[in-house]
């Protein structure tokens, strides 16, 4: 992966050595980043069908790719494929109702188009075009797997409503697009029995069934049980906020996806790229690299940080498209430098938490006195950060027992695409203990952060629109 400049890539083959994984005896689905995609040399997948087990997969698969340097979902280096994108189609609103965001950088429609435009004759060579999570889905199934409609709809290719590509939007990204992406299934589909690959070299049990793979965020949404009052707060390398829709919505900041577990629900995601990196980033000035540090800085502040404010961005951000950081005084000047180390910690959470509520009250959600928060990622094991979270919020944070919820909904949805037509998934997830709540908002903190959230907004449309 490149950091730095606004191209972000990772090499296709060490992709395949690094997934996590749930695996049973009888059925194997894995969760992968979202967006990436992976392009199959000509021939690939007859190759794939015939994997020695003789041989490791990374040296096998090291001639199976027209392109070796993937793109992934960090990457923001295709703003003008999306405003061409957008404008196919009639406009950023228009795209959004058909695919659920408007053009969005690191979506795979954009990256596709980009690839195209700019080595057409390595386009041309590829076969098939899969995601990160249809991509180790084929090495499973020992053929090029379908893409699943959940993570499908982080492409700005798909009709969210049909579940199937929208062929203008094909059309204008690259020719002969269907065939390379081949048709979209449900996300729970039973795709057949892994291949022999991986029961002859790894002794896998030749009747486990292999269910379609899918992004990290859908299956967070299902590792976590998500019912109506809830929002999910992952707070991962990227920190994201999601909850179930029974009907899509129209939103130009934020995604709605196609749902993972039922085909005629939806969910809304927020992603924001300075998630984890960036409080690593400021714990190691302001604390020598430890939390234990980092959290009694943050615990030394008041809730409100005397007015001040500060908004760090290290890579482009999604939401706010800015970079930098960004540091306001009580008199709303803005400065270079906090007066402390304690001020700068809480000015980074706070800044944080106080972005996310904003953007996802712009999508609609309200706030009400059932509003439960349910947290999960590496950044859910920091209850100083949570409390933040929940006094921003003015709602209560409750955690689950697995902080890898994106692992534990792979699990659940192998177990669901394999027994669905017997068992609902609540009796699958009976065996999941309640989750623990773990922050409660103290009383002022609506009287601290209600204007906290507005003044937000005026600091973003400024700079923004500086
Ligand atoms: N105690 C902690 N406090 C704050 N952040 C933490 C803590 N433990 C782990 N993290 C953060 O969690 C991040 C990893 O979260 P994870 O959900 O595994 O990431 P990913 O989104 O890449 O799957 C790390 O970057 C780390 O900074
Ligand atoms: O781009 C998005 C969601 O739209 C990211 O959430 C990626 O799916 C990967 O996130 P991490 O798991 O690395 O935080």
């Amino acid at each position: 992966m490149t950091e730095g400049n606004a191209e972000n890539v990772g090499a296709t083959v060490t992709a395949s050595n690094e997934e996590r994984q749930s695996e049973e005896k009888s059925e194997t689905t894995i969760d992968k980043d979202q967006h990436g995609s992976v392009y199959w040399q000509n021939g690939a997948d007859d190759k794939l069908r015939h994997l020695d087990a003789g041989q490791f997969l990374h040296q096998q698969l090291s001639t199976y790719f027209s392109i070796t340097n993937s793109p992934i979902w960090m990457d923001s280096s295709t703003t003008q494929e999306c405003r061409e994108l957008e404008k196919s189609v009639g406009g950023p609103e228009e795209l959004a109702k058909i695919t659920g965001s408007r053009g969005y950088e690191r979506f795979t429609g954009p990256q596709i188009a980009k690839i195209y435009q700019t080595k057409p004759e390595l386009y041309l060579n590829t076969e098939r075009i899969s995601l990160i999570s249809s991509f180790l889905c084929s090495l499973f199934l020992g053929k090029i797997a379908p893409i699943d409609v959940s993570d499908g709809s982080g492409m700005n290719l798909m009709d969210i409503k049909s579940k199937t590509w929208h062929q203008p939007l094909l059309n204008a990204v690259a020719p002969d697009l269907a065939k390379k992406l081949g048709d979209t299934v449900p996300s729970y589909t039973n795709l057949g029995s892994i291949c022999s690959y991986f029961i002859d070299r790894w002794a896998f049990n030749s009747e486990c069934k292999i269910i379609a793979f899918t992004g990290d965020n859908p299956a967070s949404l299902i590792g976590m049980g998500l019912t109506e009052g809830w929002i999910a707060v992952s707070l991962g390398t990227s920190d994201t906020l999601f909850l179930w829709l029974e009907e899509p919505k129209v939103v130009l900041e934020g995604h709605i996806l196609c749902n993972p577990l039922n085909i005629d629900s939806y969910m809304a995601l927020l992603c924001f790229k300075n998630g984890s990196l960036t409080r690593e980033r400021i714990r190691n000035i302001c604390a020598e690299g430890s939390w234990e540090i980092f959290n009694q800085l943050l615990e030394s502040t008041p809730r409100g940080n005397f007015g001040n404010m500060g908004l760090y961005y290290d890579s482009q951000e999604i939401i706010p498209f800015l970079s930098g950081d960004y540091r306001f005084n009580k008199a709303g000047g803005k400065i270079t430098k906090f007066s402390s180390l304690e001020v700068e910690v809480r000015a980074l959470v706070e800044g944080q938490f106080i972005a996310k509520r904003a953007h996802a009250e712009d999508i609609g959600f309200e706030m009400g006195k059932n509003t439960k928060i349910l947290a999960t990622g590496g950044g859910s094991n920091n209850k100083s950060i949570l409390q933040v979270l929940s006094d921003v919020f003015n709602a209560p944070v409750y955690v689950q027992d697995a902080a890898d919820s994106a692992m534990l909904g792979a699990a659940y949805q192998a177990k669901h695409g394999l027994l669905r037509h017997s068992q609902t998934l609540t009796d699958i997830r009976l065996s999941l203990p309640e989750p623990k709540l773990l922050c409660q908002p103290y009383k002022d903190a609506a009287d601290i952060y209600t204007p906290m959230v507005a003044r937000y907004r005026n600091i973003i449309n400024s700079l923004v629109n500086n």
